[in-house]
């Protein structure tokens, strides 16, 4: 499981940590980082390191002294160093001497002699001629996007960059991208992950990231964000043991659907049908199109008749008349964990009663998306969604799994789980169903519903991910995925899980025995 931890965390643990190492060698550790890193970068990029050409990009603060520092290393594995000064008299002064001594130069942003766009002639040659580009024009403290030269700057790049600490205009708490920032191929950071490296578009501007070692772990808090890694997900995902049968391992209840539109029926049903090896019963409308694509479930027509279940998933294509809210409030009722989705949503939001019916001790799992999160509060989640997530979680007592390109998971106690798909192949009708179905398959089988939502938002990334990906036409392995539907989709959850499962049993000793069961 990797942490991210806030600004304000890093800070008080930096504190911490000055109490025992001087901050200069603190920095000097991290400089070293992104130093190594460029190196390893340009070796990459150019075949060699000796001869090449670094420009450093350096703000006002310490996220600058960090790229002085670097480029000071740099320099002295016989590489080209020049800083372009942003804030001259601001830059970090020891940082600045020590590029100095290095053999490396320093320029101004924009002089002399600025072009139409304000950038000096030495500062444009400098980004012309470099193999890499460090970006140190902000780190921590960073408000806002990039001012206009940092902009123009940024713009001309066309080389590799390499962001210290967080890509410069990305809002490092949120990771929210209001205007110009930079897009970084790697960014380098500092004891830990930061929020930014995996929320929205700062995950995506962020590009590879390598957490440099900078003593700060006996430090660090509990981190703000968690995040499951494959092996999490694997190790911890429900497989029928010696001892098991069909309800020990969990019966899930799944209303959804209606006659007219039973796509959402067999599509939340197949997830639940894959997801364990639980027994699946179908309520609703739907249940002839159930049972012909799903022969395995036990399908009726109402919620009334299903049966015992051991949780719920309820609510895609329900619809939001009198029938639907009679069958959420019969789901409600029944004092198991429910995972309520789609019209659910729309029928909680817009009758308070609804929630009278509620079990208080019963888990609920709600899974907007972003408009479906308006309805139910009455504005879109912002750009700090995961205050947002967690606002709502603890308001209204709910696991609230907030859908997007970084899937953010609020439990009511205010733990939060992200998982950040880094594509958008999910992004297609009736994928959110089968999400659905996972849910309420693993709730069923008895899984924390924190880490259900995690579990299975990150085997329904990793499935649209793999039938994306699919073959080529010549049976070969495919670099380029094609865009898929939600049946695709729900047929790579099998090989997701496989996935995942196989990613958990690499990490056990040799010679452990991977125990069936759960
Ligand atoms: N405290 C330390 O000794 C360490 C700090 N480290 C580095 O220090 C960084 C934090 O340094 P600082 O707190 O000095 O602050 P930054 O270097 O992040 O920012 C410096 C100043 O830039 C200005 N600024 C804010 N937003 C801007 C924008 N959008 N465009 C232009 N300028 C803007 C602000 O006046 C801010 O105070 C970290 O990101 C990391 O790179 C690392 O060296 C590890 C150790
Ligand atoms: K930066």
């Amino acid at each position: 499981m990797l942490g991210a931890w806030t600004p304000e965390q890093v800070r008080d643990a930096e504190q911490r940590l000055f109490a025992r190492v001087p901050e200069p060698a603190v920095m000097r550790r991290a400089a070293w980082g992104v130093a190594t890193e460029t190196a390893r970068l340009l070796r990459e990029s150019t075949g060699g390191v000796a001869g090449r050409r670094v420009a450093l990009l350096v703000g006002a603060g310490n996220n600058g002294g960090d790229a002085l520092w670097a480029g000071a290393f740099l320099r002295r594995r016989g590489i080209g160093v020049t800083a372009v000064l942003l804030s001259p008299d601001k830059a970090h002064s020891a940082g600045l001497a020590g590029l100095r001594r290095a053999g490396g130069r320093a320029v101004l942003a924009d002089g002399p002699n600025p072009d139409t766009s304000g950038i000096g002639a030495e500062a444009a040659d400098a980004l012309e001629r470099a193999d890499a580009v460090i970006d140190g024009i902000v780190g921590l403290s960073a408000r806002g996007a990039l001012r206009p030269v940092a902009a123009e700057l940024v713009h001309r790049v066309e080389a590799p960059i390499v962001a210290v600490d967080l890509p410069s205009g990305v809002d490092p708490v949120t990771g929210a991208v209001d205007g110009p920032a930079v897009s970084a191929d790697l960014t380098v950071t500092f004891g830990g992950l930061k929020p930014c490296h995996v929320l929205g578009a700062g995950a995506v501007r962020s590009g590879s990231v390598e957490v440099v070692d900078i003593g700060l772990d006996d430090e660090l808090p509990e981190p703000e964000l968690r995040l499951l890694e494959a092996a999490d997900v694997g190790a911890g995902w429900p497989v029928p043991g010696p001892d098991d049968d069909k309800y020990s391992t969990g019966v899930v209840g799944v209303a959804a659907g209606s006659a007219t539109y039973p796509g959402a029926a067999v599509l939340a049903t197949g997830a639940a049908v894959q997801a364990t090896a639980g027994m699946v019963r179908y309520a609703g409308p739907a249940a002839d199109a159930v049972r012909g694509r799903w022969p395995e479930t036990v399908a009726t027509g109402s919620v009334g008749d299903a049966g015992r279940v051991q949780a719920w998933a309820v609510g895609p294509g329900i619809g939001t008349g009198a029938s639907g809210r009679e069958v959420l409030a019969h789901v409600l009722e029944s004092g198991r964990p429910v995972c309520a989705d789609a019209d659910s949503i729309t029928l909680l939001a817009a009758d308070e009663a609804l929630w009278d019916s509620r079990d208080p001790d019963a888990p609920l799992v709600l899974t907007p998306h972003a408009g479906e999160f308006a309805r139910l509060v009455g504005a879109e989640p912002g750009a700090d969604r995961v205050a947002a997530a967690r606002e709502v979680a603890a308001r209204f007592d709910v696991h609230l799994l907030l859908k997007g390109n970084t899937t953010v998971i609020a439990a009511p106690d205010g733990r939060v789980l992200v998982n950040d798909a880094r594509h958008a192949w999910p992004a297609t009708a009736g994928s959110g169903d089968v999400l659905t179905g996972l849910i309420g398959a693993l709730l069923a089988a008895g899984v924390d519903p924190l880490l259900a939502c995690g579990q299975a938002a990150h085997v329904h990334s990793l499935a649209a991910e793999v039938a994306a990906h699919g073959a080529k036409a010549d049976g070969s392995a495919a670099v380029s995925g094609a865009p898929i539907g939600a049946s695709a989709l729900l047929a790579a959850v099998p090989a997701a899980i496989r996935t995942v499962r196989d990613s958990a049993a690499e990490l056990t000793r040799p010679g452990d025995v991977v125990a069936p069961g759960r």
